[in-house]
């Protein structure tokens, strides 16, 4: 904690400084030379190293600080770290527990990877709880996570009627282009008033829907409780318990805190949202910039490549998300900014992978039929351009990954085409 305040780089702007004297810096541009230390960077684990900038004599060095103001400095910290631990302890002796203590059973749609991480863990909130997946072949789902035994109370089958009676809530893990023939197959099953957690990120390509819209219109129920749980959040890492944090966003407030008390825990931390729109948008269309930031990796542009094309993503992102009625800060947070810098940069993300092989020069028929999981990127691509003309919005990073998925251009050209674009004011 302390290290973070300690000052890194500390350019001392001194006017007596000649050219002669090896710690001059020259700034031509700058209007001013200021005569104090201007601190521009203050964050850093460990102990600062003297700047080459700086001459060094510890009287004149900022660094080092008398004890007494040491001691002051150390007390700032330790008094803001006690209200943040008090605040947070008053805070927790509220947190009600009542959802838990309800909560019988929880079925899981689909037992791909996420479905079968979300099983075990919210299996594991309690092992009174019944928590029945719904598969096509229930051997399927053990083969995801070989190297981990799944909770006692998980259970998988096949009959829909067995899997959905008497669920207080549902969880939907399955991919979003065969959501709506699955859920239409099971819809006699459901019941109305059950709510419908969908983890699934994509969009529906010919109709551009979103889930919040498919899982109602597929059950013929305009009503049927949902909300949407997305964020930063690799199955294989919630399956390990590694500290992770999401959000769930739903119209209906008291339901998102409801889900939030269900599913968080001292490895998971739930943040709610109202803003459907806007999380379910930035997590569809994460997948999107995911592949482009592979391609990037699998052409060898560099890290300054890397970092424009998504930083540019993002405003793409936050352009349309805004259009459509979702919020800046949501595509700021844990489902934007959070679950971007996830799948962009780690190569655990099967959208980036598609991007990293088609980057290399694979052809994209050959990825897909080598792949035994789904890259939701690849068919929500098609379905955000459309969406993007519908809302009158230009994408040039997302509408280039769209024209590589329907093999009309290259990687190489897509970037020769992207370089030559108008350099305009940032928005
Ligand atoms: N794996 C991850 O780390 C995360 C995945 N997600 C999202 O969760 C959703 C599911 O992804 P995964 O479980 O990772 O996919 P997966 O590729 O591991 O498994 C997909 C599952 O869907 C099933 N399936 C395929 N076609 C089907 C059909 N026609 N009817 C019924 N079931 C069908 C498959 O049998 C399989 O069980 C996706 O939308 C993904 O974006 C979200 C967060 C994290
Ligand atoms: O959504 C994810 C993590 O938050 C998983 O991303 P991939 O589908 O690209 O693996």
């Amino acid at each position: 904690m302390e290290a973070l305040l300690e000052p890194v780089f500390v350019f001392k702007l001194n006017p007596s400084f000649t050219s002669k004297n090896p710690y001059t810096v020259h700034f031509p541009n700058l209007p001013k030379i200021p005569s104090k230390p201007l601190v521009v960077a203050t964050c850093c684990a460990g102990t600062p190293s003297p700047s080459p900038l700086l001459p060094q004599d510890s009287d004149q060095n900022p660094l080092q600080l008398s004890p007494d103001r040491t001691r002051d400095r150390r007390k700032v910290v330790r008094i803001a770290w006690e209200k943040l631990v008090r605040w947070s302890r008053s805070w927790r002796s509220k947190a009600k527990t009542d959802v838990l203590e309800r909560t019988k059973k929880v079925v899981v749609l689909g037992g791909g990877s996420f479905g079968t991480a979300m099983a075990a863990h919210v299996a594991n909130r309690k092992a009174q709880m019944e928590v029945s997946m719904l598969v096509r072949d229930p051997a399927v789902c053990r083969k995801y996570f070989p190297e981990h035994k799944l909770p006692e109370n998980v259970t998988a089958t096949s009959d829909a009627k067995t899997a959905l009676l008497g669920a207080d809530y549902c969880l939907h893990a399955v991919p979003v282009q065969f959501s709506t023939s699955f859920l239409e197959g099971i819809a006699e099953h459901v019941d109305p008033g059950l709510p419908f957690i969908s983890l699934s990120k994509g969009l529906e390509l010919n109709t551009l829907r979103m889930m919040s819209q498919i899982i109602p219109q597929a059950l013929k129920n305009p009503r049927q409780p949902f909300i949407a749980l997305s964020g930063p959040s690799f199955a294989l890492e919630l399956m390990n318990k590694l500290p992770t944090a999401m959000v769930v966003a739903s119209k209906d407030k008291k339901l998102a805190h409801a889900v939030q008390q269900l599913l968080s825990c001292s490895h998971l931390r739930i943040s709610t949202s109202r803003d459907v729109t806007g999380v379910e948008i930035a997590g569809a269309l994460k997948n999107v910039l995911a592949i482009a930031a592979g391609i990037v990796e699998g052409m060898n542009l560099g890290n300054n490549s890397m970092a424009a094309l998504v930083a540019q993503g993002c405003s793409e992102i936050r352009w349309l998300a805004t259009k459509m009625g979702g919020k800046p800060a949501t595509i700021t947070g844990l489902s934007g900014t959070g679950d971007i810098m996830l799948t962009c940069f780690v190569n655990l993300s099967r959208n980036k992978r598609v991007g990293v092989r088609l980057g290399s020069g694979e052809k994209l028929e050959d990825i897909l039929s080598s792949m035994n999981q789904v890259a939701e990127g690849v068919s929500t691509a098609g379905a955000v351009i459309a969406l993007a003309q519908k809302y009158n919005v230009k994408m040039p990073v997302l509408t280039a990954v769209a024209r590589i998925m329907d093999s009309e251009l290259t990687p190489k050209k897509a970037v020769l085409e992207l370089m030559s674009l108008p350099q305009v004011e940032e928005v």
